[in-house]
């Protein structure tokens, strides 16, 4: 099974520091998402790791090799970094057969990866009449040309439609499940959360967490309760009277913080109020990431205000 393994890994782009003493490992049989704010060194990881540019110090290998050094690099990594990188006046199905000539591949397997990315009807079109999402399914086409057991993708939903976006999740889920190393940068925290099951999250080249999507949504989110009872005002007066943190909306529903469904719906239940819908909220992936990220964000607006607000240490590296 082969890893990624990142490794006190600076690179400095003049005084830019894009990627600072970052140290990880993406394992196999998962899907690793990977987060941070713009400029937050993302991209210059992934081009480190592909061997598109060199360190300025630290390593960055695929197995325990720099992508450099791989025998055979299409067949063991495969990624979608710009998906405009293919020549436009191709057909996208030309421009798979020259990249699976030139790697010793056949021509059955450019024909498996268009019908896998949905592009089996429009292979025969020039590469420059595609739409973003079309280009996106080729730069992902390509990244599956050689069965790859690494995949590192940047941004692969930028442009696919509604269908398109359950197509790459779906897609994502099942190359971990075949035991592939999944590495997937992305700004959609919703997409992400429905994918990944590992987060990798920088914030100035550096690594802020490195952690289970389930622990750390439990680390940094809060906890709350969300209620609905035909007696509303006994219930206020109920959660007032044993101290709880308790917001009524306009619907009549109670939101309680920091307590479980378990814990209200039996308080209820001892007090007779009767209970119509009971509800633990678990804190989104963008809640936790807004406060994980709120310090280290260059290009926040001024308005912005997380909508967590709990501190920024913790799994600071
Ligand atoms: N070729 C380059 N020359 C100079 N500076 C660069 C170069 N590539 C990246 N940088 C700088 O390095 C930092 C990290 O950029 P990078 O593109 O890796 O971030 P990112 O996390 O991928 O951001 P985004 O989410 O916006 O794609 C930024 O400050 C960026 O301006």
């Amino acid at each position: 099974m082969t890893s990624i393994d990142v490794h006190e890994l600076t690179k400095d782009y003049g005084a830019t520091r894009a990627v600072d003493r970052l140290a990880f490992q993406v394992r196999p049989g998962r899907v690793t998402g990977f987060l941070g704010p713009n400029g937050a060194g993302k991209s210059t990881t992934m081009r480190l790791v592909l061997g598109l540019d060199r360190p300025t110090s630290g390593t960055a290998t695929i197995g325990g090799q720099p992508y450099a050094a791989l025998t055979d690099p299409l067949r063991r990594v495969g990624a979608l970094l710009d998906p405009q990188a293919a020549h436009g006046a191709r057909t996208a199905r030309n421009h798979l057969l020259a990249l699976a000539a030139s790697n010793g591949l056949g021509a059955t397997r450019v024909e498996e990866v268009l019908e896998e990315t949905g592009l089996g009807k429009v292979g025969g079109r020039r590469i420059k009449t595609f739409s973003l999402g079309m280009r996106q399914r080729l730069g992902i086409a390509t990244a599956l040309l050689g069965d790859p057991e690494v995949i590192m993708l940047d941004e692969p939903s930028n442009g696919l439609d509604p269908e398109g976006i359950v197509w790459i999740r779906e897609l994502l889920k099942r190359l971990a499940r075949e035991g592939r190393t999944v590495l997937v940068s992305s700004h959609l925290m919703n997409e992400t959360s429905s994918f990944a099951d590992h987060l990798i999250v920088l914030g100035r080249g550096r690594l802020l967490a490195d952690l289970p999507m389930r622990e750390f949504l439990d680390s940094r989110g809060r906890t709350r309760v969300r209620i609905r009872t035909t007696e509303s005002a006994r219930l206020g007066a109920l959660l007032r009277r044993e101290g709880y943190r308790a917001a009524q909306s306009e619907d009549a529903r109670w939101t309680v913080d920091e307590v479980t469904a378990e814990e209200i719906g039996a308080m209820a239940a001892r007090e007779g109020i009767p209970v119509v819908e009971l509800t633990d909220e678990r804190p989104t992936l963008e809640q936790a990431y807004l406060a994980l990220t709120a310090d280290t964000t260059e290009f926040a607006s001024a308005a912005r205000t997380p909508a967590l607000s709990s501190s920024t240490n913790g799994q600071e590296a």
